[in-house]
Formats: C-alpha cells, structure tokens, sequence
C-alpha cells in the first residue's frame, strides 16, 4: 500500500461510505457500478469485498441468481456478499479489459487485519480520481459462464462436473 501519514491499510465501514458511492455503471445494461468519491493512491486497499463464508460445495448448491455477489478466494473457499448490504466492493463491475482496470482484488482466505474471515482487499492498481469508476478483473471462469449463460437465454444451465468446478462456473468474481 502507498501509505502516507495517517494512511487507513484496510479502511472501515463508515470510511468506505465517506469514499465511495454507488451508482449507475458507465458500462451500458451493466447496472450500478461502484465510484470513487475521493482520490486513492496505487496500491490502497478501497475497499474490503466480504460476506458469509461456503465451501465449494456449499458454492455450487447455489442457484445461478443466487451466486451474483459469489466470489470464489481460493480452494473451498467462497465469499457470498449477496446479503451483505454495506458492502460496497460488490458493486465493483469488471471493465473487461486490462488496460481499463482500476483494481485487483487482493484475495485473503485467512483473513486480513480487522477481519477474522476470509475477505477480499480492493486494492487501486494505479492512483484513481474522484469521481472515477471503479473496475477489477473478475477472471475468465466468471466470463465464460457469463457468456454460455446469455447466449442459452437461460441460467443455471452449466454442467456440474466436480463440485469446485461447477461452484467456479458461477456468475461472482472468480478471479
Ligand atoms: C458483482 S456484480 C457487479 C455489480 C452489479 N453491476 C450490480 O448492479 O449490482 C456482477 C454483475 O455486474 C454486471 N457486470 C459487471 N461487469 C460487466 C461488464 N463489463 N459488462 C456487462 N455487465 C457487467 C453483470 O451483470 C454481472 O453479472
């Protein structure tokens, strides 16, 4: 992290909803999408990407709506922020190309300072201004099931295979 004099290493509630607002996505039918309200520096953690705790079994018994905010951390591991209402990092959309990134989710399964649980950091790739929207690579498992979904017309449609495989042929961040 870039810390300067009183820099935040992994920032609070309260100072998440002081820096970061969501709103309408840039991106068109993307929905909302999440914003810088201040300026952050390269390598500052934005935000904290965090909700309730499942195996990859757990994962995969999920229905597809039910794994829009599911983020896979690592070998069954997975992070559902789906009921997690102040979390702002699941607003976070995924510009799809590299060079439009503005963070990287900096995946923590054994947790980080302030959180015992497994969470994701959002930390800023590059320095971001105010008013910027904020977008991280979600990895190409998340594209492909994104992508075989729409072109079927249907969700929940992939095959099971193993059980880590299905959970990460989910429609979350796999990154
Ligand atoms: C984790 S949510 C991100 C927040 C979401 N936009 C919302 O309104 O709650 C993931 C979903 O955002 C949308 N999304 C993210 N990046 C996108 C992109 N580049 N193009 C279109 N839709 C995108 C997709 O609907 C995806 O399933």
């Amino acid at each position: 992290m870039a810390a300067g004099a009183g820099a935040v290493e992994v920032p609070d509630l309260a100072l998440e909803r002081d820096s970061l607002e969501p709103r309408p996505s840039g991106i068109p039918d993307a929905g909302f999408g999440l914003f810088a309200t201040r300026r952050f520096r390269a390598g500052d953690v934005v935000c904290v990407y965090r909700g309730r705790t499942l195996t990859t079994s757990e994962a995969a018994r999920l229905d597809t709506a039910e794994r829009y905010y599911l983020m896979r951390l690592g070998p069954q591991c997975y992070v559902d922020a789906s009921a997690e209402d102040s979390c702002l990092a699941r607003f976070i959309n995924d510009a799809r190309r590299a060079a439009k990134q503005t963070c990287w989710f900096d995946k923590q399964p054994d947790g980080a300072p302030g959180y015992d649980e497994p969470v994701a950091l959002v930390r800023a790739l590059r320095d971001i201004e105010a008013g910027e929207e904020l977008f991280a690579p979600y990895g190409s498992w998340y594209w492909v099931s994104f992508d075989r979904a729409k072109a079927r017309g249907a969700a929940g449609t992939e095959p099971a295979g193993d059980g880590e495989s299905k959970a990460r042929a989910s429609p979350g961040p796999q990154a």
